[in-house]
């Protein structure tokens, strides 16, 4: 991994919806081994942001490029098999099937063989945390650990990019503290990237080593938590919102 070439570079990027500019002439980076909160108040643009990285939706204008390759207008299944991976808000596995049987099949990609699928399957639950839970049937499990499913599904191909949307809505305390830990493991241990779109500030502050701020699609800061946190421009956009 190339520390000194960003793993996304957006230049000019733009979305027209319409009369619409959803995100406007928008240039940041993101770089390798980091955790990069997309932040902004509502409709300010991150999840069009975010769905234009994953190729869930086409740019209307400007560059995009994942590891040095351009992705602009790409599907999401070239930008995935590159190694750019995301969940969505919603949690996406097989309810009634068991975490380790979701598992394999996440991993049937990587791997020909059952066993090593189930192999796979097993040290990635161990890697999450799941590994106590591995024949409990999915929709069976707490919250949090259907949302910690989720992750383990998405980060079973080893992306270089991690893209969380939301992923902390309707986790108790105990739980978010459970899901960050596991963000600064993925990130400091595997050496993953993540992108983290998400309303609960405090953990955000808490868990980004950078932000992005969007406003009306535009970039309106960038820097780490001190630095967005005392901007005056945040602090307008936000209109007093202390968390
Ligand atoms: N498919 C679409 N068609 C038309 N307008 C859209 C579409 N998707 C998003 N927009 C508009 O683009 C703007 C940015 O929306 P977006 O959902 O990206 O913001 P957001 O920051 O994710 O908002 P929130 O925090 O409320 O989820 C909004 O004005 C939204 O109404």
């Amino acid at each position: 991994m190339n520390l000194d070439t960003p793993l996304i570079e957006a230049r000019g990027l733009t979305r027209r919806y319409g009369g619409l500019v959803a995100v406007s002439d928008l240039t940041f980076e993101i770089w390798p081994g980091e955790i990069l909160g997309l932040i902004g108040p509502n409709g300010a643009g991150k999840s069009t942001t975010f769905n234009l990285l994953s190729g869930h939706v086409r740019p209307s204008a400007g560059t995009l490029s994942f590891a040095g390759e351009n992705i602009a207008g790409m599907a999401p299944y070239q930008v995935s098999r590159r190694g750019l991976v995301r969940t969505f808000q919603h949690d996406s596995f097989f309810r009634e099937m068991t975490v380790v049987e979701n598992l394999t099949v996440a991993a049937h990609r990587r791997y020909r063989s059952r066993k090593e699928r189930v192999d796979c399957a097993r040290r990635i639950a161990e890697r999450v945390g799941l590994d106590r839970h591995l024949d409990a049937i999915t929709s069976s499990l707490p919250h949090g650990l259907q949302r910690i499913l989720s992750i383990a599904i998405a980060i079973t191909p080893e992306p270089k990019l991690l893209g969380l949307d939301e992923p902390l809505t309707g986790l108790h305390a105990v739980e978010v503290e459970r899901v960050l830990t596991l963000f600064r493991t993925l990130c400091r241990e595997d050496g993953m990237t993540i992108l983290l779109v998400d309303h609960n500030m405090k953990a955000m502050m808490g868990v980004c080593d950078r932000f992005v701020v969007l406003h009306y699609g535009k970039l309106l800061a960038q820097g780490s938590a001190d630095e967005v946190r005392s901007n005056p421009d945040v602090i307008a956009a936000y209109l007093g919102r202390s968390e």
